[in-house]
């Protein structure tokens, strides 16, 4: 299937390079495609004429998002409804990728998928109106949110800690906020497993919203441990985390209590749930490690 994906260096995008195999991945990134250029989007959906568009480029800088609340809008809400409203209109269907951070972390278990959603931030906001747009158009969809995500590709938790512990003994990580970190590969499998699943059943569990990321859950410090567990086992660098309070490191955005997602819905409807989180976690060290 000839499958178009928004962003060439992302995460995901990377991740759906290797793990896409027996598709036509098409990737459109910057400068030629600009999320913040509504004709670049209509102009290059319209080229590519792809069967289905993966929507994974997004404005992800949780805190610049307070500086820059006009971009991020664009990037993050408006874009994906045009993108949306551009698929519909060649008869392509659209995935677009969300996040754990449209909700205000008040509950104390995972979050299902219709419970109510209250960002803290521009970035969670800004996010939350990408999700409203795609479902007020009439393309055919499906909504992923994932959380906390690494990957060997681009800036993330992993990397941020393998590169401080390299200087500091010590790190201070917030404990106080509770996700499930997730692999880019786990998020490039479960979206092939809606691909391979529509190519049975194109009705199947369309126009509606999912969860997924890894399972269990932890906090930043928790996360963090287990960064440097795994990397001391390969030689790698390592320091001690002390847990703090999200009160002792100051942010510009308010980030969520708890924001661990229930991806039953997902599961039961695509058969596929992501792996343990410190598994996955395991394949990415090794990797960013050798
Ligand atoms: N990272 C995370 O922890 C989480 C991410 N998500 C969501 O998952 C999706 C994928 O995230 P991830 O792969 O980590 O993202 P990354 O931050 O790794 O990559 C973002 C991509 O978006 C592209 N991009 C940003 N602005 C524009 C623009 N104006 N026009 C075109 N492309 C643009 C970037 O392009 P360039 O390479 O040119 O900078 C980059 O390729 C996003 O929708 C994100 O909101 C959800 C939960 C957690
Ligand atoms: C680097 C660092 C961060 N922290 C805290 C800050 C923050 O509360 C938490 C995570 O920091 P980060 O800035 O890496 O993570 P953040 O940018 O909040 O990550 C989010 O990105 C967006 C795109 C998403 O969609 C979310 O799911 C989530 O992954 O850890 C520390 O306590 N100590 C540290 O040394
Ligand atoms: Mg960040």
């Amino acid at each position: 299937m000839r499958i178009l994906v928004t962003g060439r260096e992302g995460q995901v995008s990377r991740s759906l390079a290797e793990r896409g195999t027996g598709h036509e991945l098409v990737f459109a990134g910057r400068p030629e495609f600009d999320l913040a250029d509504a004709s670049s989007i209509e102009r290059t959906v319209a080229a590519v004429n792809p069967a289905l568009v993966i929507s994974a480029a997004a404005y992800t800088s949780v805190d610049k998002a307070e500086d820059e609340p006009a971009l991020a809008m664009a990037v993050n809400g408006d874009a994906p409804g045009a993108l949306a409203r551009s698929a519909a209109k060649i008869g392509a269907r659209m995935i677009h990728l969300s996040t754990d951070y449209v909700f205000d972390g008040s509950l104390d278990r995972p979050w299902r998928e219709d419970e109510p959603v209250g960002p803290l931030g521009v970035y969670g906001a800004t996010k939350l109106a990408g999700e409203q747009a795609v479902v007020a158009s009439n393309a055919t969809y499906a909504i992923v949110r994932t959380a906390w995500v690494y990957s060997p590709f681009g800036s993330n938790f992993v990397k941020t800690m393998l590169r401080l512990a390299e200087t500091r003994s010590e790190l201070a990580v917030v404990e106080d906020q509770f996700g499930n970190p997730t692999s880019a590969f786990d998020i490039a499998d479960a979206l092939m497993a809606v691909i391979a699943a529509w190519q049975i059943d194109p009705g199947k569990g369309t126009n509606a919203v999912y969860h997924v990321a890894g399972s269990g859950g932890t906090h930043w410090a928790g996360f963090a441990r287990a960064i440097f567990a795994e990397s001391t086992c390969r030689g790698g660098p390592t320091a001690k985390v002390i847990g703090i309070p999200s009160s002792a490191y100051p942010t510009l955005a308010k980030r969520p209590a708890n924001s661990r997602l229930d991806t039953t819905r997902f599961a039961n409807t695509f058969g596929y749930s992501a792996p343990p989180w410190r598994d996955s976690l395991h394949g990415t060290i090794s990797r960013l490690i050798s």
